[in-house]
């Protein structure tokens, strides 16, 4: 039994009429501790994908599974950070994440709630804004604030969904080490989706590409066979980290290729109708000519 599981999933939006399957015949097992990013392009489902992951959304077909228990919905141990950051915007950053904690744990004296909020508010380099408002950050500012309440709920499975994407180089690298030591430190298990190559052989333990939607799959995977910890400052160097950048760069942009030679042309037909008259009402300022519409073509009369 796998900790986290998705077996034959699909997913398909819209009326019976006009329904789009996006995500088709998923299948991923995910061990515990592991830590493992989806790569894939923009619109391709990925997004979905964590959503069924954790629990807000069912898939169409198939079963999405913890533990080898079908997940009736979110819960505190499947803690999932959303790209669009998703803080209450009347709340300060810190009350979000006190919101969070609160909800998740209860039975905490208000001192170790506290203590809590500026361990992870510091983390994050937010404890000078940690009274602000999510109108009153940057979008780099907001993600930082979603990840520390994301990190601050202690989830067995982190579903991190381009958590450092808004971020910029300098703190983005920060933020990934971040992220690792709490990984290794606490042996949590890791779902990050990321369209960053780098950042993917960085952090994971195996990659899995998302290919283009619609009915995106998940193709085969790339082991990382690097040991840990991964020197940042040295990745140019090691051969391994060279040769799968430049495969899976490779396996993404056949990707691309393909999804473009498939793409058809888009025929919009028009509905075949013409206003009957055009007369100019009378009273109104006269055009020289008036034009007469009976039926397309259009005659001028
Ligand atoms: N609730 C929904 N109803 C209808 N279509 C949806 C719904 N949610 C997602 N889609 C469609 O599913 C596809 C995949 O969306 P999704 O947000 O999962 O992609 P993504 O890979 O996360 O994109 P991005 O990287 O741009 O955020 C898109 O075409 C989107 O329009």
């Amino acid at each position: 039994m796998s900790y986290l599981e998705l077996k034959d999933v699909s997913v398909s939006f819209g009326p019976a009429s006009n329904r789009t399957e996006v995500l088709s015949n998923l299948n991923l097992k995910v061990e515990e501790n592991e830590f493992v990013a989806v790569i894939g392009f923009s619109g391709a489902g990925k997004s979905t994908l964590m959503s069924l992951l954790a629990g807000l959304q069912e898939p169409t077909n198939g079963e999405v599974l913890f533990k080898g228990k079908p997940i009736k919905g979110p819960g505190p141990d499947l803690g999932i950070m959303f790209q669009n950051y998703s803080l209450l915007p009347w709340l300060s950053v810190n009350d979000n994440v006190k919101l969070a904690v609160n909800k998740v744990f209860p039975e905490l004296s208000k001192k170790e709630v506290d203590e809590k909020i500026h361990n992870y508010v510091e983390m994050v380099r937010l404890d000078h804004a940690g009274d602000k408002k999510p109108h009153e950050l940057s979008g780099g500012m907001r993600q930082r604030a979603s990840l520390a309440r994301t990190l601050s709920l202690d989830p067995e499975v982190l579903l991190l969904d381009e958590p450092l994407s808004a971020l910029d180089a300098l703190t983005r690298s920060e933020l990934q080490d971040q992220i690792l030591n709490i990984w290794e430190r606490d042996k949590r298990t890791v779902v990050m989706i990321t369209n960053d190559v780098d950042e993917a052989v960085l952090m994971a333990d195996r990659i899995v590409p998302l290919t283009m939607g619609p009915k995106a799959t998940l193709a085969d995977e790339f082991i990382v066979n690097m040991e840990r910890p991964r020197d940042r400052h040295t990745l140019n160097d090691h051969p391994e980290f060279m040769r799968l950048k430049a495969e899976i760069t490779r396996f993404m942009m056949n990707l691309n290729k393909e999804a473009k030679s498939l793409a058809k042309p888009v025929n919009t037909s028009m509905p075949d109708i013409a206003p009957k008259d055009f007369t100019v009402p009378s009273g109104r300022p006269q055009f020289s000519r008036n034009f007469k519409i009976s039926a397309s073509p259009s005659t001028p009369s």
